[in-house]
């Protein structure tokens, strides 16, 4: 995907927020865009969401489907957390199932019955998060993504990052909270002087001395073990059992 001369204002008259940005992010990439408050980070994801459309330039290469997760989720919506995210699934010409994984993973199956203007900002954070994933999103765009998040779902949205990535999507994640610090292969974008630039890939920091220990599981129970250990930061991989 491909920013080229991007330039946006929030009018005609108004001071440009982004002027002449590039922008290359390959597929299977995780970025992390940084920079000072008002630097135009949020401006940033919304051009790259498609949510916003530059003033000049042009953004080419972006994935059919995009989920986008706005720093903060508009709740003044007269729809209960299953009807809203029932209507989000239809609109993706998906069966209301399609967000179950996700009210489960992310611990919400107690907000089902809430509308949305009774949520708490964490769990309407919560919501914001499961209509952006419930699509197998090939671009998944996270605005402060953390913030206000139970321990559950912080655990949790590493590894759904890390998911879309390994499938050949393009995750682009706004964190002031470092969230995502352990994930490996993460660029980061840099936002400041109206511009956006890539600077150098930042590695998940080097590991101490490491060793394999073999676990012997039941075939039903590989995906839970594999997302607990994953959860609690350890690098867990399946192997075919050779016996
Ligand atoms: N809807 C809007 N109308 C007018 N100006 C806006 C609008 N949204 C943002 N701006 C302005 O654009 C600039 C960039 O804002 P943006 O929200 O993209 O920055 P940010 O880096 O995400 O900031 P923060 O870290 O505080 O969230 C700021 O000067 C902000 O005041």
């Amino acid at each position: 995907m491909r920013l080229t001369n991007v330039s946006f204002r929030y009018g005609r008259r108004a001071p440009w927020v982004l002027r002449d940005v590039h922008l290359e992010l390959p597929d299977g990439t995780v970025a992390e865009v940084a920079g000072r408050n008002g630097a135009g980070k949020s401006t940033l994801l919304r051009l790259l969401a498609g949510v916003t459309r530059p003033a000049r330039g042009s953004v080419t290469g972006r994935p059919a489907v995009v989920g986008y997760a706005p720093e903060i989720f508009p709740t003044a919506q007269p729809f209960t957390v299953s009807a809203y995210l029932a209507h989000m699934a239809a609109v993706r010409g998906l069966p209301a199932s399609a967000a179950d994984p996700w009210v489960e993973r992310l611990g919400m199956t107690s907000l089902l019955d809430t509308p949305l203007p009774d949520l708490s900002k964490g769990s309407a954070q919560k919501v914001g998060l499961a209509q952006a994933l419930l699509a197998s999103p090939g671009l998944l765009i996270l605005d402060e993504p953390f913030a206000g998040l139970d321990r559950q779902s912080h655990a949790e949205l590493p590894l759904a990052v890390e998911e879309v990535r390994a499938a050949g999507g393009i995750v682009v994640v706004s964190d002031h909270q470092n969230g995502l610090a352990d994930l490996p292969r993460t660029l980061h974008v840099a936002v400041e002087n109206h511009t956006a630039e890539l600077r150098a890939t930042r590695d998940a920091a080097p590991r101490e001395a490491s060793a394999v220990i073999e676990v012997r599981v039941s075939q039903a129970d590989t995906e839970v073990v594999l997302r607990k250990l994953r959860a609690e930061g350890y690098q867990a991989d399946l192997r075919e059992d050779p016996s």
